[in-house]
């Protein structure tokens, strides 16, 4: 059995960061491990508490995990402040961990910052050059690159000028725009559209915790960077389409809509 790492914040709620990251994995008949960088008290209307891990111990769960049972990939999501991101890298350097898959968490659905402002340069320094692929959405694509995001011919330019910095493939999810749902792949060379219909669905919590988990299991099963893009993203849009509603907020997705 393949076995997939998450490192991110909890969500209470199960939508989100490590829950939805654990469903996803589970999901696709893989082994789920997880370490945890902060508790989050928050539900589908907003985020109420964070209580961040010391970064020792974000340490001692890593060394737990990769001395034990080695994993086939990794996902990071939400990694709060620049103590745990430094340990985070080391960690995963000295174990020399293998299909990285970053999301860079900045900002929740509902409008928490899930990072630090302080932080950012820790993790556009010594975490995203680590990932085989980096996922940000809109807002954190125009925080990468320090320009506005308005079409998909800024999309593209976007995805460049951080490719460019990280030195790795970058793929912008434009979820946050209007119209279908496009995601833009950039490895080096050509870009890579994928693209989807957008579905009427306001429920939207953990999109970008699902998708980025769903190519970590691509990744672990063998498959090519722009393959796992495309399983990662068939799995969303099912998960969308299934129309779960619940919360009274922006509500999760239906893992289970099969993969
Ligand atoms: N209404 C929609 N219909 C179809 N696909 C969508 C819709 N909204 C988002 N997506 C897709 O969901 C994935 C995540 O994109 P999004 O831009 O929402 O990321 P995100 O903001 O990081 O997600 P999150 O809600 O977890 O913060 C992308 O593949 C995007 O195209
Ligand atoms: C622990 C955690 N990680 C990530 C997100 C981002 O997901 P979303 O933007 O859908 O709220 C979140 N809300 N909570």
């Amino acid at each position: 059995m393949k076995k997939v790492l998450t490192i991110a914040g909890s969500d209470c709620s199960g939508g989100a960061g490590i829950q939805a990251d654990i469903k996803t994995i589970t999901v696709h008949g893989m082994y789920a491990m997880s370490v945890i960088t902060a508790l989050t008290a928050q539900n589908t209307t907003g985020v109420y508490g964070i209580f961040e891990a010391a970064p020792e111990f974000v340490g001692q769960q890593m060394d737990c995990v990769f001395s034990d049972i080695r994993p086939d990939a990794v996902k990071i999501g939400m990694v709060s402040n620049a103590d745990i991101i430094r340990v985070i890298a080391r960690k995963l350097r000295e174990y020399a961990a293998e299909n990285i898959v970053v999301d860079p968490v900045m900002v929740s659905t509902s409008g928490s910052a899930l990072l630090s402002p302080a932080a950012q340069e820790a993790l556009v320094e010594e975490l995203l050059p680590m990932g085989r692929v980096i996922t940000p959405n809109i807002p954190e694509a125009e925080a990468l690159c320090g320009k506005k995001i308005e079409n998909r011919r800024d999309m593209r330019r976007a995805a460049e000028s951080i490719g460019e910095k990280t030195g790795g493939a970058v793929l912008i999810k434009g979820g946050h725009l209007e119209g279908e749902a496009c995601d833009l792949l950039w490895d080096g060379g050509e870009p890579c559209w994928f693209i989807a219909p957008r579905i009427e669905n306001p429920n939207t919590h953990g999109t970008g915790c699902t998708l980025s988990s769903a190519i970590a299991c691509a990744l672990a099963a063998g498959y090519p960077l722009g393959e796992a893009v495309k399983r990662a993203k068939a799995y969303l849009t099912k998960a969308l389409k299934a129309g779960l509603d619940l919360g009274k907020g922006s509500g999760p997705l239906n893992h289970m809509a099969g993969v």
